[in-house]
């Protein structure tokens, strides 16, 4: 333990259980005592200094008042499920993790259109939300020449900036914004039935953002009246419990785990590790990150083939159906296997060697991040 973090020391910090690398980023500060996520208790912080969390645990007045808790750290990119508002008010320090798991959102819509056989490389995108998730697919598109239409009320200077509507029209619509209640611009169902029904029956549309922020139910409605655009979702609305007739109505439906490469979960444990240090005045420890320096050699004959072997969402979608039809409550079975997630690498681990795919291919591969020799 350095100095600095000795003094800081005693410091008692409640954690979620699906943090990894809880002990490396924050075993020195003090001890720490772990939870489950959905059901911590006002009782459970009482006496701690510090709670650290993912999105499942709702952070507000009830479960914070009379606790002497003064760090509310959240290792994720979304903050829908923190009461800013209380927390400023109440002089409690908040951070959270901004673009740690972007990356991985991003190589699950390429790994999704790949899994769904959707040539993807001469289609048009539409981007709903273009901050680090949006923004980041966004320049990727942009770096292999690919048509995009972006909508986001508060991006200025964008080229690409678009309405709602013209966004819709594209081939493949991507939704990556967060769930927004109120203000100018919310984003809870803004794809309603109205937008839905503008949707052509060849659109793809990938919702990775927040459940709520598409009606579940006027998606369900128009799906079985007889809409036939390609849903892919891998946020729910009432996440655990979804709904299972939606389920079983999309063409490729993940847990909520488009973020879930080692790679974006240890960036969140880290980046609050950093907040935390700053916040206590002391230096950042240096932790080797468990996914570094690995490299996988892979080959393939396609483009698709090598995007499916580091990534195939299939399998989620496999293990999610295989959840729902299973005997244990469906919020359960949400939660166990985002709980018993898979390692997942991103793209920069891999290396291919593949002679057979033509140097057009092998650029737009090595712009998605894998490496061609
Ligand atoms: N599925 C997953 O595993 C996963 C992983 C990471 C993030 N997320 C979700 O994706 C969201 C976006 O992530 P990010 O890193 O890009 O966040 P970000 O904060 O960097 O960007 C969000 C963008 O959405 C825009 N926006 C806000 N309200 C909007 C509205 N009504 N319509 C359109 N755009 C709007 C903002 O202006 C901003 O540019 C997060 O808030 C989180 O909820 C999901
Ligand atoms: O906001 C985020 O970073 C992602 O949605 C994240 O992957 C959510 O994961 P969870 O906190 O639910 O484990």
């Amino acid at each position: 333990m350095t100095d600095s973090a000795a003094q800081s020391a005693g410091l008692k910090i409640v954690a979620d259980e699906n943090i990894p690398a809880l002990e490396e980023y924050f075993g020195d500060l003090g001890t720490l005592q772990r939870y489950h996520g959905r059901t911590l208790t006002r009782d459970q912080l009482i006496d701690a200094d510090i709670l650290l969390v993912r999105s499942v645990t709702q952070v507000n007045q009830s479960l914070l008042e009379g606790t002497r808790v003064r760090f509310v750290g959240s290792c994720t990119i979304g903050t829908d499920h923190l009461d800013t508002h209380w927390l400023e008010r109440n002089d409690i320090f908040w951070s959270a993790a901004p673009g740690c798991n972007a990356n991985s959102v991003v190589e699950y819509v390429f790994c999704t259109l790949a899994a769904l056989a959707v040539d993807w490389r001469s289609r048009s995108f539409g981007i709903v939300g273009c901050g680090n998730v949006g923004g980041l697919l966004h320049k990727r598109l942009q770096a292999l020449g690919i048509s995009c239409a972006v909508y986001d009320p508060w991006l200025e200077d964008n080229p690409d900036a678009s309405g709602l509507d013209q966004v819709l029209c594209q081939d493949i619509v991507c939704l990556h914004a967060p769930l927004v209640k109120g203000g100018s611009y919310p984003s809870f169902h803004m794809i309603g039935e109205e937008q839905l029904q503008r949707l052509r029956d060849d659109t793809v549309l990938i919702s990775a953002g927040r459940g709520g922020v598409v009606d579940n139910r006027a998606l369900l409605v128009e799906i079985q009246r007889g809409k036939r655009f390609t849903t892919v979702l891998d946020v729910w609305e009432n996440e655990p419990d979804i709904d299972i007739d939606l389920l079983q109505a999309v063409d490729l439906g993940t847990p909520h785990i488009a973020g879930y490469s080692l790679d974006g979960k240890l960036a969140g444990t880290r980046m609050i590790r950093e907040a935390l240090c700053r916040q206590l005045g002391i230096a950042p420890l240096a932790v080797e990150d468990k996914s570094t320096g690995s490299i996988v050699e892979i080959v393939g004959d396609s483009a698709a083939e090598l995007l499916l072997q580091m990534y195939d969402p299939r399998e989620d979608d496999r293990r999610l159906r295989a959840a729902a039809a299973g005997t244990a409550p469906m919020q359960a079975a949400f939660d166990q296997l985002r709980k018993d997630y898979p390692e997942r690498l991103e793209f920069s681990h891999y290396r291919t060697f593949i002679q057979v795919l033509e140097e057009r291919q092998k650029q737009q591969l090595a712009v998605l991040g894998l490496a061609c020799n």
